[in-house]
Order: C-alpha cells, then structure tokens, then sequence
C-alpha cells in the first residue's frame, strides 16, 4: 500500500488536524518569513489545501499544476509532486502513503535553522497522521455499523462464506463468524504473516497488493486451507478495496468461499474432457433429432471421417447397408424405451470398406424428461471378430490338414440329413482309413506320416463336390458326406474314383514315393441309418470288412449292396469296349395293324453281348450308359445302324412302313442330337419320312424346353416323333398339344393288365381316346395275348406290337418276316 493517496482521516479528524496544523504553519511562516501552506492529495478529486498561513496569490496556480499533474496519473499512481515553490516537503503516513505536502513559498534564504525547523515541523505532522491513522483504524468496526439498523456483525456473520477486512497494514479489523469458526480463533489484530506464516501470508499479501492497485474487485484462487493437512481444500476469494465517500483507502474486503467442490467437479469434467478425447473407443454424440454434435478422435480414426466432415451429419453417413431397416427401428425403439442399446453393428467407413463394432447407445434426458442428446460409445471389433474366427476355426477343424474335423463333421451331417429327409434324397457316408498308416508312422516317423495325410487330404478335397464334406476325424481316418447321391452306383462310382486316388504315389518332400492303398466303408440315408450316428457307425462297420476283405477296397453297409455295386461297375467297365469289341448288335420287333394283319413298323433295339458278361439286357446298360456319357456313341450307332438297315430292306424293295429308333433322353440334351441324325440319314441314305424316333414320356415332361425345338425341327425333316411308354408319366391334354408327335405308345404296363384290371383298361381306354382326340396315332406295345388285342381293337387302337405277333428278331429273322406277305 504505497503508492495510493487516499486519507485515512474522517471529517473530524481532518478539521483537528487542521487547526493543529494551522499553528504550525503559522509558526514557521513567521520564523521564515514567507508563506506556509499544508496542501492535501487526494487522487479522485483536485488536491486541496489543509491550511495556509500568511498570504501566497501564487497558492491558486500551484493547486491547478498539482491537481492536473494528479489526473494525467494513471490509475491513481500518485505522481512525486513537486510543486513549484521554492520549497516543498512531502508528508506521509507511517505506511508510507504520501499524504501532501507541506510548501514555503517565497522563501528569501534556507538558513539551517529554517531547515531545522521545517524538520521538526515535518516530523510533527507525520507523528499527528500516525496517531490518526491508528485511531481510525481501531474506531473502523463501529464506523461500519454506525447507522445501521442490521447490524455489520448480523449481516456479515449470516454468510456462511468467510468474510473478513483488513487495513491497510494488513492488519485484520474484521471477521464474520465463519472466519473464527473455521481459524478456530479470531483474527482481529493479527497478520496473516501471525496467522498463517510468512510464506502464505506473502502470497495473500500479492494478492491483496493487486486488488488495491487495480482497484477493482478480483476473484483469486487461493491455495489449499492452511488447515486442511491433506491439501485437498480449495479457497476462492473475492477481494475487493474498501474505499470511504472520500476515495480514500481503507483497507481491503474479502470473502472466502470454500471451492473444494467445485474443484473436484472441475477436474471430474476435465477428467472426463480427457477420457472423451483420449479414448480408444469411438464417441459420438447427437441432439434429439440425430444431427451428431461431437465426435472424438477415435471416432475419426476408426470411421475415417475427420470431425469437421461429421458434425451436423447424420450417424446414416456409417450405414453399411448390411442391415435390413427393421434393425435399426428396434434399436431405436429400445433406446427409446429403456434409454439404452447394447449391441453388434456392421458401419462402413469413409473410404467404404465395412467394418463390426460393438456399441453403447444412450439417450440423456433433460429436466423434463425427453431424450436430449444420444451419446454413441463403439469400439471397432475387427480384430476380435478375425481372432474369433480363427478360433473357431481352430475348434472346427484339424490344425494338420485344415480339414473340418469330428465336432464340425457331425454337425454337417446333422444338416445333409436334415436336408436329404426334407428332400426326400440320399446321401452317403464314406469312412475312409489308410491302409496300414501305423507303419508308416513307425518307421518313417511322424513327419512322413503328416505329410501323407495332408496330402491325401488335399487329393480328396479335389475329386469331390463342392457341397461334399471331407473330415478328418483322427489319426488317419477321413469321413465323407455326400449329399443328392443318386443311389448306390453313384455312390459306389465315387468309392472307386476315390480308390485311385491311392494308386498314385504320395511324393515326399525327401522326393521319395511312398505307396498307399485305402479301405472305404460306405453307408447310404435313408436305407443304412436315419440319423447321424447310426451312419457313421455302419460306414465304420463297412469299412471294417472291406479291411477285412483284404484291404484296398470298398465295401457297403450291406453286402448285397456291395454285390450289386461291383456288379454295376464290372458292366460299366465292359460297356466302354461295347462298341470297339462290336459287341452291339439290333434286333427288330414288327408292328402290325390289327385290322389288316399287316407290318406297319418296326421298332429297333439293341443288344449288348459281351465277351465278359455275356447277354446284358438294354434296361441296365443304357442307364449305365446314360451315366458314363456313352449314350450318345450308343444312339448314334444305332441310328445309323437302323438306316442302313431299313435302306437294305427297301432297296430289297420290302414293306415295312417305318423303322423306330429309341432316342435316350440325355442325347437330346447333348445340344447336337438333330445334327446327329442328319448325318446318319445322309450318310446312310434312308428317307427321313420312314423314319420314327421314340422319346419317353418322363423325359419330355421333365425337358420340354429343350424336347420342343429339337422335335420341331426333326419333324420339319419329315422324321415321325412317337412318345414311349405312355400313361406312365402324367402327360396333361395341354401339354401333349404343344409337342410335335405324331404317335403315343401305350406303356406295356396297361397292356399286360388287360383284360383283368378294370383300371389298366380304363388308362388304356382314355390314352386310346385322347390320342384321337389330338389327331395321333396310337400303338400298343407288350401286347401277348389275344384278348389284348380284342379290347385293344374294339377301344380303337388298331396298331400294336409284342409277342402275340412277334417278339424282337435278327435282321435275317426280320427279313423273312417281311417277305411274308401277311400275318396269320
Ligand atoms: N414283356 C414283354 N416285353 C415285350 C413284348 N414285346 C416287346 N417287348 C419288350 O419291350 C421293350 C420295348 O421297348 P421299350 O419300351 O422302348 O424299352 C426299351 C428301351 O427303353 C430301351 N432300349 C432298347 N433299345 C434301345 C436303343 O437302341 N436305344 C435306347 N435309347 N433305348 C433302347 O430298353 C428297353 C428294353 O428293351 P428290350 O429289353 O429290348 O425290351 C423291349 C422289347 O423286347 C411283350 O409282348 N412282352
């Protein structure tokens, strides 16, 4: 408090001080002749003159230079006034605060006893301020409550915040009672230097300085309670100066308020300020209406947008598109509800590429109750999701080969049987074991040992389907599941092919080969078991006995399965030399018109005699055919065959309508077929006109797409189309009219319940008639005895063909026949 000027002196004090100080002045006017004047400063308003003794006209003009040199002083920075008399001395309080002046004018000589004696005077004066100051000082409470119908005392102690005044020596004049509460004593009369000791009371000091220097109120954070051992209080304080009607200073005014709260509120929201910035968990907030107002830095590295990009936009700038709109109403609907969502979420980022994430989704309500921002908590889950992968992975499947193993087999086969009876299809089972692996295991080690097994894993994995399961279920044992197995055959033919994945040798990594051989069991759903483990035990048990029939071999649940499938494969095998061993050969069975007696057409079929199986009827090995893609060889030797034939037999200049030849339905398929017959109609020269190809009615039904052009254009030929074993196939009229055909066959089955089953008669009566109906001719086949051919003659199908007239003949045998002029 040095440099501010203001008077601690009241009114009263001041008229005492000017009366004493008038005699002074008076007394050494005299003493120095001249004129004396004790003139105050006051920095708010113009300094004035406490009195004066003898006369000065100049005292005016020195009032006006002081009192501009005092408002051109900023902030109340008292200026070291000198006036311009010829003498002046400055007069302080005993802190220090300059109160005025005291100035000799026109002063003739300084002799040292005029200096004396205005020593002695200064010194008299500043002792009169001193004891002035003092007594102001200790009359200031009562000052304060003077007038006041609430006392000071009542109104200050009524705060719980501390409050207390200081003077200017920074003494404590005043403190409420919260102040004694909380120091435990009061402090009136004491320093804070008494109190709290020189080092805070310094920093209070500081702080104490600034206020009255600004002169201003100012807030201050003080540092911990001095009585507070952990340090964990924390003051605030508003300082003010206290200042009378005069601008004069009177010390200073504060009060304390504890913060600590606060500060712990403070530095929570700091804290969380921090976590929200630092997190590594992506944060997005919205308002009520889903416009995002903040994101964090993790948000911006796991989305890729920055923050500027995301604010104000919509959470919709992640959707990935992966979720149906269903999804997300009821995370909003449940958000909505309870005020959370928990959950999994594919987001796409900035640059597109999707991603998983688990999020936290809260709704924060205002006062009164509605949803006024969403806070979104995500954490991008790629990571986990690919380690999750990896161990399920791991869980499903054998680490050696990669293949699934036992625990994922059965579940698979859990679904193929689920699929096949919802189907109603097959499937099989093969149980596959290597041929004595323990030795190879034992004497090459186990390295060699998992070498073979990856490989033969990867040699299965590449014969089979896509939609087959190949497991390793242990040791050296591997299971297949073949779903939409078409039987036994198909079943066995993969056993074999899967056989000769042994005969190649295994190439070591040492480049050495090793030979294996493997033994199969096979069991087929529905037969050999309807559930999981009823199949993998009987494939087991075939796979027993293949090992025990001498290994290197399949074997069915049952054996006659196992019979027949051998059987199967022998014929396919032998069918392959079929047509270069010319094997094949065609017999030729007469149609006849019923009425007339006479040779209508000829229907040719093939014969198969092998030098290995000897006669092999076409009912099995055109399936098989069909199913080793020999048919189309098949069919067109025998086209060609028929051509050349019937050509012989008109060139012989014989009667005989028509030849008809069986079309397989797979030759149709094969994209070719009309040029196929072309060629063989070319080459041999035989009229298309006398020509009739028969399709079955079960193919056409199931291909009519690809049966109808192709039909078409061999009828634009002249070629007849005559549909095979008809009524077995559940043709409707409309169907029918849409197929070129000029001929149905009645199935034999019908035929050969005539005349006893009323149905077959009544099936055979209705095809006869709606045969007609559509402007076709209608052939009965297999008819064997004569009251067939009576009902069939009186329901009006006048053609027929079967062993009552002829069964199929040699060409030799045919052509006798045809040379005969009529049956009898
Ligand atoms: N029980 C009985 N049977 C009679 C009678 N009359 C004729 N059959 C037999 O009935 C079958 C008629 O041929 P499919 O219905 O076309 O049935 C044929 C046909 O679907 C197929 N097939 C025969 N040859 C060929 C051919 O060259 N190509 C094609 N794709 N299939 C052929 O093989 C099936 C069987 O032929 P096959 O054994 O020759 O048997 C012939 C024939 O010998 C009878 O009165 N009673």
């Amino acid at each position: 408090m040095t440099e501010l000027n203001r008077s601690w002196l009241d009114e009263s004090c001041v008229t005492e001080l000017t009366i004493e100080w008038c005699a002074c002045a008076d007394m050494l006017a005299r003493f120095a002749m001249t004129t004396v004047a004790v003139i105050q400063i006051e920095s708010d308003s113009s300094p004035s003159v406490l009195c004066q003794s003898g006369k000065d006209s100049d005292i005016d003009a020195i009032l006006a230079q002081l009192s501009d040199e005092l408002t051109a002083s900023l902030n109340y920075t008292a200026p070291k006034l000198r006036p311009k008399p010829l003498h002046a001395r400055e007069l302080y309080y005993p802190n220090g605060v300059q109160f005025g002046f005291l100035c000799l004018y026109g002063l003739v000589g300084l002799n040292e006893d005029v200096l004396r004696l205005i020593d002695n005077t200064v010194g008299r004066m500043e002792n009169d301020l001193a004891k002035a100051m003092k007594q102001a000082r200790t009359d200031l409470p009562e000052k304060l409550n003077a007038d006041s119908q609430i006392s000071l005392n009542h109104f200050i102690n009524s705060f719980e915040d501390q409050i207390w005044v200081k003077d200017t020596q920074g003494h404590y004049v005043a403190a409420n009672q919260s102040v004694k509460d909380l120091w435990q004593r009061d402090p009136v009369g004491m320093s804070d230097t008494e109190l709290f000791g020189p080092e805070r009371a310094a920093l209070f000091e500081t702080a104490d300085n600034q206020v009255i220097r600004l002169c201003r109120q100012m807030v201050v954070e003080e540092c911990a309670d001095p009585y507070d051992p952990d340090q964990k209080t924390w003051l605030e304080t508003f300082k003010s100066p206290i200042f009378n009607e005069q601008g004069t200073l009177l010390g200073v005014i504060g009060m304390t308020r504890n913060i600590t709260q606060r500060k712990v509120f403070q530095e929570q929201l700091n804290l969380a300020a921090t976590v929200f910035a630092n997190s590594a968990e992506g944060v997005l907030i919205t308002d009520h209406r889903g416009t995002i107002i903040e994101v964090n830095e993790a948000f911006c590295s796991i989305t890729g947008f920055s923050r500027e990009e995301a604010l104000s936009k919509n959470p919709r700038i992640l959707n990935s598109g992966c979720h149906q709109p269903e999804f997300y109403q009821r995370m909003w609907q449940e958000m909505l509800e309870t005020g959370q969502w928990k959950g999994e979420i594919w987001n796409r980022r900035k640059d597109g590429t999707l991603y998983p994430q688990t999020s936290t989704h809260s709704a924060v309500y205002g006062d009164d109750g509605r949803a006024r921002y969403f806070v979104g908590i995500f954490s991008d889950i790629s990571q986990q999701k690919q380690t999750e992968e990896r161990l399920e992975h791991m869980a499903y499947h054998d680490p050696l080969t990669g293949l699934p193993n036992r625990a994922q087999m059965h579940t698979r086969l859990d679904d193929e049987i689920y699929r096949a009876s919802r189907d109603n299809s097959e499937l099989a089972v093969i149980f596959i074991d290597v041929d004595h692996f323990k030795l190879i295991n034992d004497s090459r080690g186990h390295l060699v040992g998992d070498e073979v097994l990856c490989e033969l894993a990867s040699r299965l994995k590449s014969r089979v389907r896509k939609s087959d399961t190949v497991a390793r279920i242990g040791g050296d044992e591997f299971v297949l599941i073949l779903p939409n197995i078409n039987g036994a055959h198909a079943a066995a033919n993969i056993a074999n092919s899967l056989m000769t994945l042994f005969q190649k040798p295994v190439v070591l990594s040492s480049e050495e080969n090793l030979n294996l051989t493997g033994s199969m069991g096979i069991a087929l759903y529905p037969q050999d078991g309807d559930n999981r483990d009823k199949l993998i035990r009987n494939a087991d048990a075939a796979m027993y006995r293949a090992k025990q029939q001498g290994r290197n071999n399949y074997a069915f649940y049952t054996h006659a399965l196992t019979e027949q499938s051998k059987a199967h494969l022998k014929m396919q095998s032998a069918l392959h030399s079929a047509l270069p061993n010319d094997e094949l050969s065609l017999v030729y069975q007469p149609q006849f018109d019923l009425l007339s007696r006479k040779i209508v057409g000829i229907e040719a079929l093939v014969r198969w005699h092998s030098n290995e199986l000897g006669e092999v009827s076409p009912a099995d090995f055109i399936p098989a055919a069909e199913r080793i893609g020999l048919v189309d060889e098949i069919g067109f030797w025998v086209l060609n065959q028929a051509c050349k034939q019937g050509l012989e037999w008109l060139k012989q200049g014989l009667e005989f309508g028509r030849i008809a030849v069986n079309v397989a339905g797979p030759q149709l398929l094969s994209g070719n077929f009309v040029d196929t017959v072309r060629k063989a109609i070319d080459h041999s020269g035989y009229p298309a006109s006398a020509l009739e190809l028969e399709l079955t009615e079960s193919f056409m039904i199931q291909n009519p797409e690809e049966s109808i052009e192709q039909l078409c254009q061999l009828r634009q030929m002249g070629i007849q189309i005559s549909i095979d074993d008809f009524g077995t196939g559940y043709s409707s009229l409309s169907y029918l009219k849409k197929l070129p055909l000029n001929t149905l066959k009645i199935d034999q089955s019908f035929i050969s319940g005539i005349p006893a089953d009323q149905d077959s008669r009544a099936i055979a009566q209705a095809i006869i008639s709606m045969g007609h109906s559509l402007s076709l001719t209608v052939i009965a086949e297999g008819v064997e005895n004569h009251e067939q051919a009576e009902f069939l003659q009186q329901s009006g199908c006048l053609l027929a063909q079967g062993f009552l007239f002829s069964k199929p003949l040699s060409a030799d045998k045919m052509e006798m026949l045809l040379s005969a002029p009529v049956f009898s």
